[in-house]
């Protein structure tokens, strides 16, 4: 399994490293536009390799796509990431050129490659890239629902006290600040619905504070965040290399599922070696088929600024 991650920066860096630890891809490849940068993340991270005990080749590139010929899968983390008080999708002016190339030279070099698109806003994009590529769309997944849930199940944790094991729980809609759709009504602590122990208000309270968790951590860090960012496009690049049909929240082209179409948003799906190998429509009720309709309302006002 060869696994280029273009964009050596925060999330991209931290995707290899998390890739490498898991050990089950064969090459790694690190692909930046700044001179001499992916080189030097790629043989930093190499030094980490007898420690961490892996045994994932990793190697740097400038721009140049040879080095990612025949590819499995490719992550896209290129691009501007937001500053603290920004929205996501005030990067799509510098993004969005960034990413029709970055993905047209990985298809070039890699015909048959699954691209992860994870540069923001991350759903805008990923439709930029089904519009763009001609890749059929199980081939092209955006990563968010991923990440979203992963804070979701840690701010379920929190208000209950239980370590995060013991509690499930999935993010669909646009991966943005207002368009999260944190599904409280099917969180659970080991199989028991979370409503059993948490009052309304609290669940609203755990529900806007996964809604705005990217830009609480920019607001910290001055910079969106990087460790959870990787590690759930790693646990994606995962799902595809060892066809274990998991199932994620992905940013999937809709064709009429959850009634919406021409749309790239986070619904429920199958991960596997055929890359988004099956969206989950799941029964939703009328309040929670209300917020996704508002969701893509967004992310479709944000596809329109594409010049497509
Ligand atoms: N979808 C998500 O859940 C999610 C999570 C975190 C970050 N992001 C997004 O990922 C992107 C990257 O974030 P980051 O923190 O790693 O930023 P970063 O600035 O640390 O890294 C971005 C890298 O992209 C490189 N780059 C720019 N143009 C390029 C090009 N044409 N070809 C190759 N490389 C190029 C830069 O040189 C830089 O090293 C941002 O858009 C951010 O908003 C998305
Ligand atoms: O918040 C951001 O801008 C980056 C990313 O989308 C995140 O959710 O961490």
């Amino acid at each position: 399994m060869k696994v280029t991650v273009v964009g050596a920066g925060s999330v991209g860096a931290s995707c290899a490293e998390y890739v490498a630890i898991k050990n089950f891809a064969s090459e790694v490849v690190l692909l930046d536009i700044k001179e001499g940068y992916a080189e030097g993340k790629a043989m930093d991270l190499m030094q980490t390799a007898s420690l961490n005990s892996f045994d994932t080749k990793i190697t740097g590139s400038t721009n140049d796509y040879s080095k990612t010929a025949g590819s499995d899968v490719a992550v896209i983390t290129s691009g501007i990431p937001r500053k603290p008080g920004m929205t996501r999708e005030e990067l799509i002016g510098i993004n969005a050129g960034i990413v029709k190339e970055v993905a047209g030279n990985l298809i070039k070099h890699s015909p048959d490659v699954t691209l992860i698109v994870v540069s923001n806003p991350m759903d805008t994009m990923t439709y930029l890239v089904h519009k763009t590529t001609g890749l059929p769309k199980n081939k092209i997944i955006g990563m968010g629902g991923a990440l979203d849930s992963a804070r979701f199940k840690y701010r379920l944790a929190e208000a209950l006290e239980a370590p995060i094991s013991d509690v499930d729980g999935m993010v669909i809609g646009g991966h943005s600040d207002t368009g999260m759709v944190p599904l409280t009504r099917l969180a659970t602590r080991n199989s028991i619905p979370v409503s059993a122990f948490l009052s309304e208000d609290r669940l609203n309270q755990v529900s806007e504070d996964t809604k705005v968790g990217g830009a609480t951590l920019t607001k910290l860090l001055g910079t969106s965040a990087w460790y959870a960012p990787g590690a759930a496009v790693s646990a994606l690049v995962q799902a595809i290399a060892c066809d274990q049909k998991k199932i994620f929240p992905c940013s999937a082209f809709l064709e009429g599922e959850y009634g919406l179409s021409d749309i790239s948003i986070g619904v429920p799906a199958v991960i596997g070696k055929d890359g988004l190998e099956k969206i989950v429509e799941i029964e939703l009720n009328d309040a929670e088929k209300a917020k996704i309709q508002e969701s893509a309302a967004g992310v479709t006002k944000t596809n329109g600024l594409l010049e497509l």
